[in-house]
């Protein structure tokens, strides 16, 4: 089993309004994992990314890293893609590196680079208002590897977007998690796209953050076409949807 890049020791966060979000979540995030935290609405799921990236700070326990250079450098990608309307998609994928200083030449292959993982290369110069849901998306996703992160959290990244571009967008960011070698924390309400993305699904349940169930996945197998129509696709489908509906009903 790969080592912990963090690990969250019985973290809690109440908010200045008196919710719980969290209490007492033990959590190792390995290196190298495709990690899904799937779980009612309101059962803590995006708290768990805030502290991680340090958006926000834990009330009570502790967060550690296992390489203290890591927690400077994780890239986050959100539902919203969040694009700077008046940039060049080159421009937006450009301003984490000009945030941290580097100059635009020396940033322009990495800009490429990226662009090029996420099939944006020939949209280098568009505005994000000439761009479909998808590829606002995928301009998200190339600024949050452009600085090579050491942990990618999405939270619920493809929500919005409809089931084809949805399906498209999953299977390109299994082809950049193997590329990579990266090591992702993803947020999600799907129990299809939790089963065809993850290495291990974190299910948890309200109140407080509540982790009831862990579904580890052969990172061996193949995802591709053939694995979401497989009898193991549908297994592991299976058990995170009975896991599931134990932590709603256990929140209702
Ligand atoms: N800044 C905040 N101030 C007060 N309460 C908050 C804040 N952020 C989250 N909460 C509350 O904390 C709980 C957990 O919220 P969180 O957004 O982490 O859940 P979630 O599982 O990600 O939900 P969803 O799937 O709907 O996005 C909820 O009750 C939410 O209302």
């Amino acid at each position: 089993m790969a080592s912990p890049l963090v690990s969250l020791h019985a973290v809690s966060k109440t908010f200045p309004s008196g919710v719980t979000a969290l209490s007492g979540v033990d959590l190792d995030v390995r290196r190298g994992e495709a990690l899904t935290l799937l779980g009612p609405s309101g059962c803590g799921k995006s708290t768990v990314l805030r502290l991680i990236s340090g958006l926000a700070k834990p009330s009570g326990g502790a967060i550690s890293w296992d390489d203290p250079m890591a927690r400077k450098n994780i890239g986050f990608v959100f539902q919203d893609p969040t694009l700077l309307p008046w940039a060049s998609v080159f421009d937006n994928v450009y301003l984490p590196l000009r945030l941290a200083g580097a100059g635009r030449t020396e940033a322009v292959p990495r800009i490429e680079d990226a662009l090029a993982r996420v099939g944006l290369s020939e949209f280098a110069s568009a505005l994000p208002r000439e761009l479909s849901g998808g590829m606002k998306m995928r301009c998200a996703i190339a600024r949050a590897l452009v600085t090579k992160p050491s942990l990618l959290l999405m939270d619920e990244p493809f929500a919005a977007l409809d089931e084809v571009t949805r399906f498209k967008l999953n299977d390109d960011l299994v082809t950049l998690k193997q590329d990579l070698q990266a090591t992702i924390v993803f947020v999600t309400h799907s129990i299809f796209e939790s089963a065809f993305l993850s290495t291990r699904i974190i299910v948890m349940s309200k109140p407080r953050g509540r982790i009831v169930d862990e579904i580890a996945i052969d990172p061996g197998l193949v995802r591709d076409a053939d694995f979401r129509t497989s009898a193991v696709f549908s297994d592991i489908c299976r058990r995170a949807s009975h896991a599931l509906r134990k932590a709603t009903g256990e929140a209702a």
